[in-house]
């Protein structure tokens, strides 16, 4: 998500971070913006007695940085990205800048200064314009600094040398780190304390609004002037170059722009955002990066056997889009790939992700073929869908089944615990959960009800695959599977039913009969648990009835409405997870 608008202003730029600093991809990833990491090769060594004070240092060390990446990468490609950032952070006390400590002792001296006294941390940034034309790279510098002061409590010499024992203090300006171990120290902070970890977020995103909204205008021309390949316009002010597309429309032609389509640009870039990732969950780059020490790109190349120019720029994307980060020692994965892209990650999405690529369309309308060429019997007119996935028995061979279940066993994990604990269900000894494909949600349910038995309900063609996706350990006996289809057979008994995650993708009158057949089957004082990805707040507007459109999702109001008609009272909704909902209600009298 994207909260800073003017961060927008640079998703469609090539963004670079000239640095190297893991905290300042973190804070500047958070942020929505997209950039590729290329570490500065600036020795950090411009002599400090020429500057008249620590910021003007910190800001000419910041603008060096990002100037020598700016080069090096016009030089390399002879084609230099839209923007380099560069900063430099750095702690000042009485008069004296102190860097990264270069061993334990020179940490040492540096925290010793810091002890029970007030010191600033400045961060100067630096961002740069590029633009290359006739093989001249031409370059647009704004630069500011923030200040922030931190007071350190008095630090007892055993702390201390615990503190540089951690080994926390020495990649870090002032020889600690606010964020983690280096908290302890602080007593007080007057400031931005991101600009502290290394990067003055506040600052920059009120700099950014200056260049790309001049005098508060949602204008999109940089209000400085890009020295070396502006031009005057013809309100006599400087333009620039490297400013968004916008601008081509001027008052010459005496046409107004249309509003600039940055959704549909946003559109187009996330398809390349997800290709990037598919092909790097192909490749088992997260495997690959998994646990060990970081690695060179040319040394995933090799390992993949692929190129190191089209294996750098992969690893540079994951960086940008926050999956591995990058230092001087090559590349490692973030605890997001950890997590969920490598093989055997404890929330590994690593089946979806590949189930998704390898079947872009077939799971979902697909309008362009509907009525014409029936190539997929799962998808209706226009592509209403006609069933959740697993369930088009016909249309899927082995392969194709087993990649889907493995897509939804890593998404029914994900959230399982969530919904297992939405509501208190410890009242019902027995569950049914219709559809519940591999057993991720009942297994989870087990897990959290000890007394309670579930049954999972779904298509033979799709039990027969399920025994490979069973956990191992305690309870794992209160799960049964039993092969039925839930519009044609009868449901088992139960106190409790779920229905987890299958009805988006039926039509309307598909799930009315359902969930009728569930109202019939439930005993009074018995629920029903519905799961689904709800729509949000605006959908809510569409309440009343069962309108949606095709393929998209319907709110909580809905779902409720629905089921008090079928005759559940004290409908009750909860959140699981980011976004799906859930929904209890306990069957009344007949
Ligand atoms: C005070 C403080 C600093 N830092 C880190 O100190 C490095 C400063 O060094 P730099 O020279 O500005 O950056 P670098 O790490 O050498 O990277 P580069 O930009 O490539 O020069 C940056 O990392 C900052 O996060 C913290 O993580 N926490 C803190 O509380």
């Amino acid at each position: 998500m994207v909260l800073c608008p003017v961060i927008r202003k640079l998703l469609h730029k090539r963004v670079v971070l000239a640095s190297a600093s893991p905290r300042r991809q973190e804070i500047l990833r958070q942020a929505g913006l997209r950039f590729e990491v290329v570490p500065s090769r600036f020795k950090e060594m411009l002599p400090k007695a020429l500057f008249p004070s620590p910021p003007a240092y910190a800001v000419e060390t910041a603008k060096q940085k990002a100037l020598e990446v700016a080069r090096r990468m016009h030089q390399k490609d002879l084609r230099a990205p839209d923007v380099v950032i560069g900063a430099d952070t750095i702690v000042a006390v009485g008069g004296l800048i102190l860097e990264k400590p270069v061993d334990k002792q020179d940490a040492y001296s540096m925290l010793s200064r810091l002890s029970g006294k007030e010191h600033s941390v400045f961060t100067g940034v630096a961002i740069v314009h590029c633009c290359s034309r006739d093989g001249r790279l031409d370059t647009d510098v704004s630069e500011f600094y923030e200040e922030t002061r931190v007071r350190f409590s008095e630090l007892s010499e055993d702390l201390l040398w615990e503190y540089i024992d951690s080994g926390e203090p020495m990649d870090k300006a002032g020889g600690y780190g606010i964020q983690a171990l280096g908290g302890m120290l602080v007593e007080q902070v007057h400031g931005d304390f991101l600009n502290v970890v290394g990067f003055p977020l506040n600052r920059f995103c009120k700099k950014l609004a200056e260049l790309y909204y001049p005098s508060g205008r949602e204008d999109p021309r940089p209000a400085q002037s890009h020295q070396g390949r502006g031009g005057r316009d013809e309100d006599g002010g400087e333009r620039t170059q490297a400013a968004g597309p916008e601008e081509a429309v001027s008052s010459r032609t005496g046409h107004s722009p249309p509003p600039f389509p940055t959704g549909l640009l946003e559109l187009v870039d996330s398809f390349k955002a997800s290709k990037a990732l598919f092909t790097a969950c192909k490749l088992k780059v997260f495997d690959l990066l998994k646990d060990g020490a970081p690695l060179k790109a040319v040394d995933v190349a090799g390992k993949l056997g692929a190129s190191a120019c089209g294996t750098g720029r992969l690893l540079d994307t994951c960086v940008a889009l926050g999956f591995l980060q990058k230092t001087d020692r090559g590349y490692s994965n973030t605890e997001t790939a950890n997590l969920h892209l490598t093989s055997d990650g404890a929330y590994s999405l690593r089946g979806l992700v590949l189930h998704h690529s390898d079947h872009p369309w077939d799971l979902s309308a697909r309008p362009e073929s509907a009525g014409r060429d029936g190539v997929d019997p799962h998808d209706g007119a226009l592509g209403e869908r006609t069933g959740p996935p697993c369930q088009a028995s016909c249309t899927h061979s082995e392969e194709t089944r087993l990649g889907l279940l493995r897509a939804m066993h890593s998404l029914a994990k994900l959230t399982a615990r969530h919904v297992a604990t939405a509501f208190d269900l410890s009242r019902f000894s027995s569950a049914c959960d219709l559809g519940g494909c591999t057993g991720a949600l009942a297994h989870a349910l087990a897990r959290e009800y000890p007394r309670l038995r579930v049954t999972v309900f779904d298509l033979p063609e799709v039990l027969q695959h399920v025994a490979g996706f069973q956990p191992d350990g305690p309870r794992t006996e209160q799960v049964s599977f039993l092969p039925g289809d839930f519009f044609e057979d009868s449901l088992p008994e139960a106190d409790l039913y779920v229905v987890s995650r299958i009805l988006r993708d039926w039509p309307d009158g598909k799930v009315h009969e359902l969930l009728s057949r569930v109202a019939r089957a439930c005993k009074p004082g018995g629920g029903l648990l519905l799961v689904d990805v709800a729509a949000g707040p605006e959908a809510e507007a569409e309440a009343e009835g069962l309108r949606r459109r095709a393929g998209g999702e319907r709110s909580a109001a809905v779902y409720a409405h629905l089921l008090r008609r079928l005759g559940f009272a004290d409908v009750r909704a909860a959140g699981a997870g980011v976004r799906p909902l859930a929904l209890l209600g306990t069957r009344g009298a007949p």
